[in-house]
């Protein structure tokens, strides 16, 4: 009879026996890069093998508690003010959650930020967060950096958002009347439509000088 005193110090989770972690996943990329749809692909995968989990989001674009994409995908999703305590409320929910789908991550506070990594690390649950690495000034926004400092892995979307000049996109300009704007507000809701503010996604030349192009809206 073999011993099997050996393998008596291995954790019983899992096929192979050895323990599979959460994990925090970051996706970031520009404006228009899939982020949204790639949010809702990935809960729709998780939820059709029956995993339990939570789709959360702040200031979409469409104004409710939604995320929606351009490409015509949309779900319904918790809204995120700056005082809410995510973890208390994710170890609260019953049965618990395997995962969350956390949309426009970069709005979140760093607080709550932290609170996505402890509740990876205490609670076993999967974390795949959604958002802008930087803002209209081409700095990143806090929660951003926090994910990018606290985040198991970070991925570039690979959807190519091009510059007018057809170079790929990199950096999200404002502009209003035309005009790029280089401050202001950090926060301005506003999409890559033609409204008065909007988002124009430059390369980083044309973002430097300031270029918006001949197809630029002219008010
Ligand atoms: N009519 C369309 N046909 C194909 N793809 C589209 C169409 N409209 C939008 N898209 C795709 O949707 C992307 C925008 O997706 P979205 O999830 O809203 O981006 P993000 O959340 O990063 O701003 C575009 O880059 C484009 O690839
Ligand atoms: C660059 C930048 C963007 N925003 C806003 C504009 C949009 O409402 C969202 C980004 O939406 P998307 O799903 O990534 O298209 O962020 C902002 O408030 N400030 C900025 O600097």
């Amino acid at each position: 009879m073999s011993d099997l005193s050996a393998l008596s110090s291995v954790p019983p989770a899992g096929v192979s026996g050895l323990h599979r972690d959460a994990v925090l996943k970051f996706f970031y990329g520009p404006m228009d890069c899939g982020k949204s749809t790639l949010a809702l692909q990935t809960n729709y995968n998780h939820a059709r093998q029956g995993r339990k989990g939570m789709v959360l989001t702040k200031h979409d674009r469409s104004g409710g508690p939604r995320v929606t994409s351009r490409i015509g995908l949309g779900g319904d999703a918790l809204e995120v003010v700056d005082d809410l305590d995510i973890e208390t409320l994710v170890r609260g929910t019953m049965p618990r959650l395997d995962y969350l789908i956390c949309d426009e991550a970069q709005f979140y506070t760093v607080r709550q930020i932290e609170q996505l990594a402890d509740l990876v690390d205490d609670c076993d649950v999967d974390v795949y967060a959604f958002g802008l690495a930087s803002d209209f000034k081409s700095e990143l926004f806090p929660a951003t950096r926090r994910l990018f400092e606290l985040a198991d892995e970070v991925f570039r979307l690979q959807v190519e958002v091009l510059c007018w000049c057809g170079r790929p996109g990199q950096l999200n300009a404002r502009t209003t009347g035309g005009e790029l704007q280089r401050a202001g507000e950090q926060v301005v809701i506003a999409d890559t439509d033609e409204a008065p503010v909007r988002y124009q996604v430059l390369c980083r030349r044309h973002y430097r000088s300031g270029d918006l192009g001949s197809k630029a809206p002219l008010y």
